[in-house]
């Protein structure tokens, strides 16, 4: 039980604490100063009072919770709270820029006055790039949004002028979503297809022209004649650098730089590409491609480093005010939580010298983690009770779970393993409903003769209809992500509430169960045979008076390094883009 030793503030269960730190945790430096500093006060108190009268003003302390004001941070009116949005999963409709139309001018200068053709070229719409960034976590503006646009590419103009490109967009993501594309509209993919299908005698597509401003009448029925054969739609030679067709990635590492999403149209060309022998002033340009349209799913498949897990009132939301800046909000009745807040616990003292060492070798210091205060749950959640089923789905995305348990409400075993219990019955239910899913689609479905259509068997040997292809697509039927085992991640327990007087017994006992699970003396409280099992913990603090709770990001900093390739940046594909940024928070 090695997170209860060498606790940086050993108040409450002196006898517990020794001084080692938990082998392989770097918590050495910060425990070290605290003592000295300690040290220090306690010398300079010394010099004042007798030793007697300071034991007694420690035991004083220890044993009588200072009063706590109604309107202090961890404990806070009703009122004194922070409205949290909170969104996990949301549509977003993604549109590249269009290019802009090519120019048909010509030269006039003086002198000159019927010069050759110089119409300049269209601009190229902009491009949309993602990027997942640290520190965000949620995606409520992006869903709010609804729709993302890069801008047009600007048309081309006289004395060879090339249009100016499209405004480039970057969609910045909590590290940890997955996105999916449902549909897309591709325009150039549609020509493409039909030009396939083209004969090479067919007229020129008419409406990818665009005419010189004065034509008219008779002379219009010529230009149209002079326009050449259909020729193959141009795409932006950023094309190779989208992620496949259709998109899912799955970006769970901070990025350095964005990767293009999808590119912009090409811009249409100016007249001066048309000078033939038999037509030197050719009186006609092309209009820019049209933008690629996406309908795209964006989902948090990890929702923080961890997530407090624990009964409604156990004291989640306290917890995370007193390690995190969250002004989430804490009430003495049950499911003041009904939307997941997340916090981000800082490992520095804001001046960029770390009090907490943490990170893996290669990958820099660890600057911060986040926690998810999550709904309390309640007896058989799994049965989609109290805030059930929606609740469960936010703990499966965490990475590490701290089980949250009011020491005050006593049986604090039997708590930890109801929690267990729901987690693993959830766990079985969604193994269930995959295993289905996937029988589902390995199976034929027959749907018999519907009314109106032919029997196959009884054919006549007459034609079959052709299959008729649909432009665009219809959305497509995504399927549940695909997450790790919720008994595999790590985890440990908060015992809250430690100030009450009386609770020491419960907490021994937790204790003992702990060593027990950690020993495999006992089974598992998930009842998983493969279920996490090493450095398991039991951390008593007391939330409301702030008191223990560094311990919590001593231990949370090394379980996240004790876990492989925790916050490695993700490969880099492309470049820095300018242009805006649109962040999802
Ligand atoms: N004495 C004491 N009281 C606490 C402590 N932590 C929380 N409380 C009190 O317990 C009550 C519930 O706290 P919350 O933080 O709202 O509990 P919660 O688990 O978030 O509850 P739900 O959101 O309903 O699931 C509040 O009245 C807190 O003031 C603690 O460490 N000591
Ligand atoms: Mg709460």
């Amino acid at each position: 039980m090695s997170a209860t030793q060498g606790t940086v503030l050993p108040f409450l269960y002196p006898c517990l604490f020794r001084a080692a730190s938990p082998a392989g945790y770097r918590t050495r430096p910060v425990a070290k100063a605290y003592r000295t500093l300690s040290r220090s006060f306690h010398q300079s108190q010394c010099q004042r009072k007798s030793l007697a009268e300071t034991n007694t003003d420690r035991r004083a302390a220890a044993q009588d919770p200072p009063p706590v004001s109604a309107h202090s941070r961890l404990n806070p009116a009703p009122e004194d709270y922070s409205r949290n949005i909170f969104v996990d999963k949301c549509t977003l409709n993604v549109h590249t820029g269009s290019g802009g139309n090519g120019c048909v001018s010509f030269q006039r200068e003086a002198y000159i006055p019927d010069g050759p053709p110089n119409g300049g070229d269209g601009g190229s719409g902009g491009n949309v790039w993602i990027q997942a960034v640290a520190g965000q976590t949620s995606l409520h503006k992006l869903a709010r949004r609804g729709v993302v646009k890069a801008g047009r590419g600007i048309g081309g103009q006289g004395k060879s002028q090339g249009g100016k490109k499209g405004e480039d967009v970057c969609i910045q993501v909590p590290v940890g979503t997955v996105i999916r594309e449902t549909w897309r509209s591709d325009p150039v993919a549609e020509e493409e297809a039909r030009f396939r299908e083209m004969e090479p005698s067919e007229a020129p597509l008419r409406n990818k022209y665009l005419m010189y401003a004065g034509t008219t009448g008779k002379e219009a029925v010529n230009v149209a004649s002079s326009m050449p054969p259909p020729s193959k739609p141009r795409r932006s030679p950023l094309c190779v650098l989208e992620p496949g067709n259709p998109i899912h990635l799955d970006l769970d590492k901070p990025m350095e730089k964005p990767i293009l999403l999808a590119a912009g149209a090409v811009g249409g060309l100016g007249n001066p590409h048309f000078t033939t022998k038999d037509e030197p002033k050719p009186k006609f340009a092309t209009k820019g491609e049209l933008g690629v349209r996406l309908k795209l799913e964006l989902e948090l498949k990890l929702l923080a480093d961890v997530g407090l897990v624990g009964l409604p009132n156990a004291g989640k939301s306290t917890l995370l005010r007193s390690i995190s800046n969250s002004r989430t909000r804490v009430g003495s009745w049950a499911f003041t939580t009904l939307e997941p807040s997340i916090g981000t616990v800082v490992l520095d003292d804001h001046t960029g010298r770390p009090t907490i060492r943490s990170g893996v070798e290669g990958e820099g210091q660890r600057e911060s983690f986040t926690v998810a205060d999550i709904p309390g749950l309640v007896q058989d959640a799994h049965l989609d009770r109290g805030l059930g089923l929606g609740f469960l789905r936010h703990v499966e995305r965490a990475r590490i779970l701290a089980f949250v348990v009011d020491l005050s409400a006593g049986n604090v075993v039997a708590a930890l393993q109801n929690l267990w219990k729901e987690v693993g019955e959830y766990e079985n239910l969604r193994n269930v409903e995959i295993n289905q899913e996937t029988q589902q689609s390995g199976t034929i479905q027959w749907q018999g003769f519907a009314a109106g259509k032919t029997n196959p068997l009884f054919t006549s040997g007459e034609q079959e209809e052709e299959e008729m292809i649909v432009y665009p697509e219809p959305p497509r039927k995504l399927e549940p992500l695909k997450l790790p085992p919720i008994s595999a991640k790590p985890w440990f327990v908060v015992c809250t509430k430690a100030d009450v007087e009386g609770t020491q017994h419960e907490y021994m006992k937790l204790r003992k169960y702990m060593e027990d699970v950690e020993a495999g003396r006992v089974t598992h409280p998930s009842g998983k045979q493969n279920a996490w099992r090493e450095r398991i913990a039991a951390i008593p603090v007391s939330a409301i008076r702030g008191e223990g709770t560094s311990r919590i990001a001593e231990w949370t900093a090394g379980l996240l390094d004790s876990m492989a390739g925790a916050g490695r940046p993700a490969e880099v594909v492309g470049s820095q883009r300018r242009g805006r940024v649109i962040e999802a928070v």
